[in-house]
């Protein structure tokens, strides 16, 4: 495999209340550039605890209790506020779960992803700025016209859709969604996430994507991790986690829906 572009080493999170909940526990694993892994696991397993813990937006009772997190060549852990805050977005960037709502309900979708470039790339030509913001839009899908909006005026999934194109704005080496299109509608997410798709085979950029979806990130990932009470018990090729499963953990999972018992493989990626 080529230079991992992240790395996650025996990483573990604790929240110091009373009893220590250890919510994540020694997890290893590595991106590859323009890989898309995968994130499985039930709700409480610690899926969120890992992504926000990964760039270190956790706030206390939150503690980082072991490892480190290396992006490029930078280890996260070493980072001050300031250069943090100016690597998040610009090398790794991040999608949450119902991230449409954090966009300003007072200024236009245009400002909103002028921010992005005023704050990051100060030396960048208003002219240039401008015609990034209508190239970003367009490539996930939203008419550049849109820039003119506010987020009221748009809906749920074009909202999205923009935080997306946001995440993409500095073009980052990796991409940590966690669950971005579950506020939305089945036929929205599946555009969504084809587009994301897509991008990342255009763009190369890495996504670490998690989700409770397995049928989900059986289609869309190259690697899966099942991840349970903070650990990772399996990390495999989506078709091997499929037709393979090694723990007990992840055969339960995998029958818990039966629909990926009907025409084998009919959801890797790989085999379609
Ligand atoms: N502020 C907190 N204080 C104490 N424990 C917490 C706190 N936040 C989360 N936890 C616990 O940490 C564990 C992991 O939670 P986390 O939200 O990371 O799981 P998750 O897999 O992302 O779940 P979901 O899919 O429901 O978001 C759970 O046991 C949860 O109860």
């Amino acid at each position: 495999m080529s230079e991992p572009v992240l790395s996650v080493e025996d990483f573990s999170v604790d929240y110091l209340v009373d009893p220590v909940v250890h919510a994540v526990k020694n997890v290893t694993f590595s991106l590859a550039r323009g890989e898309v892994l995968g994130l499985a696991g039930e709700s409480g397993c610690g899926k969120s605890t890992l992504a926000y813990g990964m760039v270190r937006l956790l706030k206390p009772p939150a503690a980082v209790t072991s490892g480190r997190v290396v992006a490029g060549d930078v280890d996260w852990g070493s980072l001050g506020p300031e250069e943090l805050r100016a690597a998040r977005w610009d090398r790794i960037s991040m999608v949450f779960q119902g991230a449409m709502n954090s966009l300003n309900p007072v200024i236009t979708i245009r400002e909103q992803l002028e921010d992005v470039y005023l704050t990051h790339r100060p030396r960048m030509s208003r002219r240039e700025r401008r015609d990034r913001c209508g190239e970003l839009l367009e490539r996930v899908g939203v008419d550049r016209a849109r820039l003119r909006s506010y987020p009221h005026e748009l809906s749920g999934g074009m909202r999205q859709r923009v935080m997306i194109a946001m995440a993409m704005a500095l073009e980052p080496a990796v991409m940590i969604m966690d669950e971005p299109t579950t506020a939305l509608d089945v036929v929205v997410q599946r555009d969504i996430l084809r587009e994301i798709s897509r991008l990342r085979d255009e763009l190369g950029f890495a996504v670490l994507f998690i989700t409770h979806d397995l049928p989900l990130l059986l289609e869309i990932s190259d690697r899966i991790a099942v991840m349970k009470d903070g650990s990772i018990v399996e990390l495999a090729s989506a078709s091997g986690l499929y037709t393979d499963p090694q723990h007990p953990y992840t055969q339960q999972l995998l029958a818990a829906f039966p629909s990926l018992t009907g025409s084998r493989g009919a959801f890797l990626r790989a085999a379609s």
